[in-house]
Parts: C-alpha cells; sequence; structure tokens
C-alpha cells in the first residue's frame, strides 16, 4: 500500500530526511521514533505534500504522491489527514464546526463562506464525535476544552476527511500521560476498527513499543531501525537516539515516575 523509495529531502547541503525507503503493507499503525531534528516531520510533511522531496518516490497504492500536482495533489491531501502536536483548531469557534471544516477540501469556497453544512455533513460530525466520546462538548468553543479532548475533536476533523492515512505528528507531546493515553487509544482505535494506516512520529519509547505494530528509528536522516516493538532493545534505542552508557529507558518514557526521576536527562534528549 505505502512503498516510500530512496526519499531525500535537502535543505541548503543538509539532508533532513536522507534516503529512506520503507514498505508498509496493509493498515498497520507505523511509528517513527529518533531525537529532536532526526527528519521525522519533515518526513511526514512530504508524505502529505506540505513539503517537497528533494529527490525519490512516495507511491500509495501504485501512484507516485509525490509527483502529483493541481487537483490530484489536493484530492491526496485529503486522503491523508494531519493532526499536530498543539491541535491547530480555530479557538474561538465551538468543536461541531472546528470538525466540518475538515470538509474544506470537498466544498465550494462559496458554500463555505457561508457556513453551509449539509444535514447530512452536521449528522456525520455528531457521529464522529459521539463515537470519540465528545458529542456533549459540540457546541463549545474549542478552547474550552482539555488538552486531550481537543486532540480528540482534531482527529475527529481528520476522519471528515474519511482518509486513508492518518498522519499524527507528535500527538501527544502536550498532553499529560491520562490524556496521551485517550488519544493514542483513540488513533489505535481508529485504526483497527477502519482499517486506517495511521504513522505517528513518537517521542517515547514505550509509547511506540505499547500502540504501534511497526517502529521506524531515525537518526540524522537516516533509517536506523525499521522493526517489530518487541525488538526495540535497550541497545537498539541508544542506537537510534545517539546515546551512549548513560542512556536510560525513563528518558524517553511518558510514566509520570519515570519523568520526574530523569527530567532533566530527558529534555536533554528531547533537545528542548
Ligand atoms: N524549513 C526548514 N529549513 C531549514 N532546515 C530545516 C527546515 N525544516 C527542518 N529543517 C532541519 O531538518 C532537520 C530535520 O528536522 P525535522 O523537524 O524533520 O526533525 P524532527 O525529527 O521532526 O524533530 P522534532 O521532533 O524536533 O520536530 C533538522 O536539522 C531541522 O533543523
Amino acid at each position: 500500500m505505502l512503498d516510500v523509495r530512496n526519499v531525500t529531502r535537502m535543505f541548503g547541503t543538509k539532508a533532513a530526511v536522507d534516503n529512506i525507503s520503507f514498505h508498509v503493507d496493509g493498515p498497520a499503525f507505523v511509528g517513527i521514533i529518533g531525537r529532536s531534528g532526526a527528519g521525522k516531520s519533515t518526513f511526514l510533511r512530504m508524505l502529505n505534500r506540505l513539503t517537497d522531496a528533494s529527490s525519490g518516490e512516495i507511491l500509495v497504492d501504485g501512484v507516485n504522491v509525490l509527483a502529483l500536482g493541481g487537483a490530484a495533489k489536493r484530492q491526496w491531501q485529503s486522503q491523508c489527514a494531519m493532526v499536530f502536536q498543539q491541535f491547530n483548531l480555530v479557538p474561538r469557534m465551538d468543536v461541531a464546526s472546528n470538525v466540518l471544516h475538515g470538509l474544506l477540501g470537498h466544498r465550494s469556497t462559496f458554500a463555505t463562506l457561508f457556513n453551509l453544512w449539509s444535514e447530512e455533513d452536521i449528522r456525520r460530525t455528531l457521529q464522529i464525535l459521539d463515537r470519540l466520546g465528545i458529542s456533549e462538548q459540540a457546541p463549545k468553543r474549542a478552547e474550552a476544552l482539555s488538552g486531550g479532548q481537543q486532540q480528540r475533536v482534531a482527529i475527529a476533523r481528520a476522519l471528515m476527511q474519511d482518509p486513508k492515512i492518518i498522519l499524527a505528528d507528535e500527538p501527544i507531546a502536550s498532553l499529560d500521560p491520562m490524556n496521551a493515553q485517550i488519544v493514542m487509544e483513540t488513533l489505535k482505535r481508529i485504526q483497527t476498527e477502519d482499517g486506517r494506516m495511521v504513522i505517528a512520529n513518537l517521542h517515547t519509547l514505550d509509547t511506540a513499543r505499547r500502540y504501534c505494530d511497526r517502529v521506524i528509528g531515525m537518526r540524522d536522516g537516516r533509517i536506523v531501525f525499521d522493526g517489530r516493538p518487541d525488538q526495540l532493545t535497550l541497545g537498539v534505542a541508544r542506537e537510534i537516539y545517539g546515546a551512549d552508557h548513560t542512556f536510560s529507558e525513563s528518558a524517553t518514557s511518558t510514566e509520570l515516575g519515570a519523568l520526574e526521576n530523569d527530567t532533566e536527562y530527558a529534555f536533554a534528549m528531547l533537545g528542548d
């Protein structure tokens, strides 16, 4: 289904993504891990055409999406919806309207300008919000919701596009552990129940182990690990994160206790 072939993105003389290739057959949950600057976001942005690749091909069901232009490119962009760390909702707009905005690519400017949503669109919105357990939030302004609820609204907006692939760029990096778990479980449900592919950039090993079918480790733009979550040993993690013997599991963990024990090191690993 997804075939990434020798994809590179240069910024000046630096390769942010350096000749990466991998293949995913079915609608799997793929996690991409690696320290800050490894090239994870650049890869996702190339896949949904927010950033152009310098070379290479990405085939989705046999079509090279990097070569699409005009309407075909926009059509592809609505097929691979993106979820961001900071949710990217319109804060003062109500939740239902935020979700309906997932349809923007499918509608005329006129209809959008005058907020002319069909009954079917509104019914689907409420159905999706209900599925994600936040239907009672529909009339509230997005800014009034907790971070975890806002991220579920962002996932609902993505689902309105009925995408083949959901790309999530550090979807839980701004959330507390409990909300992080709810959001990851929501993404996992969508992947298994709907048969959609999810590709998520994650910065914690325990999250990757728990939710992913496949983990890709990136370092300096290159893939240095590609395997099952149970193959993510401490040694492999050290290679991905470029850490020496002082590297500890807790440094890339979302567990509260672990973070409290090792906060300074964790921030160093994340490059903050
Ligand atoms: N628009 C840009 N112009 C120049 N360099 C860029 C640009 N975008 C990314 N880079 C560089 O490309 C490299 C990869 O960045 P990228 O954001 O993809 O990494 P990342 O693994 O997603 O890290 P993070 O988790 O911090 O977002 C970094 O060295 C970054 O500075």
